[in-house]
């Protein structure tokens, strides 16, 4: 039987795709990474993919809008790239667009996202950073990290796993940044398992 097939997409560091690439190359993982995207070619991931021998695909936004063209046909043009590859999971590790419904309705019920916070809070971007402005504001004293599956409302989706991660008196911005890093690394695998096992049931 053949291992399920992850297309990752990435726009950064890629420390959360290192993560897929080392529990699938350890077996933790039971799965094949058979393509990245990147829509940044400065992305160090690229690095990543290309020393673990995956296919990558540099597809950056400004082109199209260079060209008058709109953000649902980058869309439209993005999700047929990652068809051609027949996946069976679509994993958002750093990937910092949002993608439209015209991407979504392509893919039912099979993409999954990685964000440094807990459900309905600090949704979209700078999550670590926006928490950690709260935790100095005196309103929380944890935040978390979560995995759910992507739907238009960003970061709304039904979500797979989840953990707290507390914020120490003394904590420096990047104190924490460490902290949630090391809880993403291992979740991002356990809920990218988790969600292919429901794949199947
Ligand atoms: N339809 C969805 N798209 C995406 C989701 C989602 O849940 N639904 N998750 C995000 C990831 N993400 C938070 O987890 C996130 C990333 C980026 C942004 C954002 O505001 N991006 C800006 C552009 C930023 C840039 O290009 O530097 C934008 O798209 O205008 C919000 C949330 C991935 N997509
Ligand atoms: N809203 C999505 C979001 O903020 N994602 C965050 O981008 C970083 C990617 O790091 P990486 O490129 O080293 O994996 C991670 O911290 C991830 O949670």
């Amino acid at each position: 039987m053949s291992l399920p097939r992850l297309v990752v997409l990435i726009s950064g560091s890629g420390t959360n795709l290192q993560a897929l690439i080392d529990a699938v190359a350890a077996d933790r993982l039971r799965a094949t990474i058979v393509l990245v995207v990147s829509n940044k070619k400065t992305a160090y991931g690229l690095q990543r993919a290309a020393a673990a021998g995956i296919p990558t695909i540099i597809f950056p936004l400004k082109p199209f809008k260079d060209a008058g063209r709109t953000r649902i046909e980058y869309d439209i043009d993005l999700a047929q790239k990652i068809l051609d590859v027949r996946p069976d999971l679509v994993v958002l590790a750093g990937w910092m667009h949002i993608l439209s419904s015209q991407f979504l309705d392509r893919f039912p019920n099979n993409v999954m996202n990685l964000h440094p916070a807990l459900p309905g809070e600090f949704d979209g971007a700078e999550a670590i950073h926006r928490a950690f402005d709260a935790f100095m504001e005196g309103k929380i004293k944890r935040t978390g990290v979560m995995v759910h599956k992507v739907i238009a409302d960003v970061d709304r989706g039904e979500v797979i796993l989840k953990e707290e991660v507390p914020i120490h008196e003394g904590d420096r911005l990047e104190d924490l940044e460490t902290r949630i890093h090391v809880v993403e690394h291992r979740l991002i695998v356990a809920g990218a398992q988790k969600f292919l096992d429901e794949l199947v049931a």
